[in-house]
């Protein structure tokens, strides 16, 4: 069964109301942009921010919250707020039903904009320390964990074209999916970045690592630093 109102901050609904501020104060989900959906394990359900509002305001009452119906990819509402779902809605749940994200946070991070200026299809990073927080999609046969990536390994971040409308990005979506099974993020250009995780705090550490990396690779251009 779901709950909206929580004294834990870990509830999904506390996590996503915390975290939405933290980004809002990043410059990262400024005048309305940005969106997260949580997946909580206890219940089964989805937590999603809703549309069009200041994601640094929002209360845990403000949230809709989504069950997992019987089909495959069908979820149906169990708490709607007198407000629109995220537009992101679509693109979230398709990491939830097909990479079993936890979480997955959608930001407009300027460094996110500017790489996509830069690159045309993906945004390749080695030899960078911080790339150790990034998942390399492999996983350890003893202990079940996944593996990081190593200093001299490569982080690839795929990059899609902005659509006019958020649902109309789920194709370009779908195909990163397929063509890069290992990727836990996408650009998008002119727009910003997805992020998604096996847990929430996995899905944060990526976001903030990759938007580190991203700053880093937009000095090292301005500096004609080779990467
Ligand atoms: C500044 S409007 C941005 C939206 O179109 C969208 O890209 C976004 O990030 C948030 O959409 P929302 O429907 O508010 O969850
Ligand atoms: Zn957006």
């Amino acid at each position: 069964m779901y709950s909206i109102q929580s004294h834990d901050p870990r509830h999904p609904a506390n996590l996503i109301c915390s975290l939405s501020n933290q980004f809002f104060h990043k410059e990262w989900c400024l005048g309305t942009g940005g969106a997260m959906s949580i997946e909580d394990e206890t219940s089964n359900c989805i937590y999603v921010t809703p549309s069009g509002v200041q994601k640094e305001l929002m209360k845990p009452k403000d949230l809709y919250v989504l069950t997992k119906g019987k089909e495959k990819n069908q979820y149906d509402p169990v708490y709607t707020p007198p407000l629109k779902i995220s537009d992101c809605s679509p693109l979230f749940l398709a990491c939830h039903e097909h990479k079993q994200a936890k979480a997955v946070i959608h930001t407009h991070s300027q460094n996110a904009v500017l790489i996509t200026l830069l690159y045309d299809k993906e945004f390749n990073i080695s030899n960078m320390e911080q790339i150790k927080a990034m998942p390399s999609g492999a996983v350890d046969s003893t202990t079940g964990k996944q593996i990081n990536l190593s200093f001299h390994d490569n982080l690839c971040i795929p990059i899609i074209d902005n659509k006019p409308h958020e649902h109309d990005l789920l194709e370009s979506l779908e195909k990163v999916f397929n063509e890069y099974p290992n990727a836990c993020a996408v650009l998008v250009r002119r727009h910003g970045l997805f992020v998604w995780g096996p847990t929430v705090d996995k899905a944060k550490i990526y976001n903030e690592s990759i938007d580190y990396l991203l700053g880093l690779a937009i000095k090292m251009d301005q500096l004609n630093i080779p990467m």
